[in-house]
């Protein structure tokens, strides 16, 4: 585990005119809620990685500010309030040290691997990074080092500029980082990987059914599946379950489970909340 010290600026635009692709994405659930949850759940997870050392989020939005602050982060105001390049610039001016760009609209992302990608940055000296989207079009991730100017260049085709401007584009997996949401498929996909709690509170009474694809699948106490991976040092991996579906799991489903590792093959089962959230992996014999 290594020291935390990135300072992590996460913009969040103004919930009534933020994540317009989506809207109606989750019929009775107000547009604002859920975009509101897609940014809850990437700050849970930015303040639960241990390579992070603070979260600013910049934001103006009545609702995100007190709802981010008491999870833990700095807020800052939406300064100069000319979109997301200038609301990056303003936090990353005020964090010091080295600091990453992160977008609000990830809520599969698992701390392991944010924490994996912002290692990988600080793996070539006075160079900044980028992780691009799953498409490989857009930027879910900035990093610049210590002295080295953010410079965001997010937006319509970000991944080419990122690397134009000089950044270097990050190869690791991370498929929770890379799941950013714009659309209605991409909250299905996110869904597939496994939603934060937020989201998935909003998702799952919606698709009683778990329809194959739904954004709300959720599943159940009892749900078997076999161990695809397990990283010790982080205490997390994923799950290939029966439906054929992978799922990853948080560090602390794995420590309520009591075990002190999981072979690879191992049958397991698991536990969500009511919320959908993975609360426990467990052997199918243990209560
Ligand atoms: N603070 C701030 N954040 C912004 C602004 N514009 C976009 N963002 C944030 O930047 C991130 C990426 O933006 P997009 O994915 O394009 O989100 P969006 O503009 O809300 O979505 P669309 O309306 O569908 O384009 C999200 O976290 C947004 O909340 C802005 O003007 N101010
Ligand atoms: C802001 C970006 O795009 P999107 O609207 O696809 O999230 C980006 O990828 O830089």
């Amino acid at each position: 585990m290594s020291e935390p010290s990135w300072t992590v600026v996460v913009p969040v635009k103004r919930l009534d005119v933020a994540k317009s692709r989506l809207r109606g994405a989750l019929p009775g659930v107000p547009h604002e809620s859920l975009a509101l949850a897609l940014a809850l759940d990437t700050v849970r997870a930015v303040l639960a990685c241990d390579a992070v050392a603070a979260l600013l989020v910049v934001t103006d939005d009545p609702r995100v500010a007190p709802a981010v602050r008491s999870a833990g982060a700095r807020v800052l105001p939406d300064v100069p309030d000319a979109g997301l390049n200038a609301a990056l610039r303003h936090g990353a001016e005020t964090a010091g040290g080295p600091v990453a760009g992160l977008t609000a609209d990830l809520p599969a992302l698992l701390p392991a691997d944010l924490g994996a990608a912002l290692r990988a940055a600080a793996g070539t000296p006075g160079v900044r990074h980028f992780v691009a989207d799953a498409t490989g079009d857009g930027t879910v991730l900035l990093a610049a080092p210590a002295g080295v100017p953010l410079d965001p260049r997010f937006g319509a085709g970000s991944a080419a500029a990122h690397a134009a401007s000089g950044a270097l584009p990050l190869a690791g997996g991370w498929p929770t980082l890379r799941r950013d949401v714009d659309t209605p498929a991409d909250l299905a996909e996110a869904a597939r990987l496994g939603l934060g709690p937020h989201t998935a509170a909003l998702a799952a009474p919606r698709c009683p059914a778990a329809a194959p694809g739904c954004p709300g699948r959720v599943y159940g106490a009892g749900m078997q599946g076999t161990v695809a991976t397990f990283d010790g040092a982080t205490r997390t991996g994923t799950l290939l379950l029966d439906d054929g579906t992978e799922l990853s799991f948080p560090a602390h489903a794995f420590d309520a489970s009591g075990l002190r590792l999981l072979r690879l093959g191992q049958r397991v089962r698991v536990d969500r909340d009511t919320a959908g959230a993975i609360v426990r992996v467990t052997l199918p014999t243990m209560d």
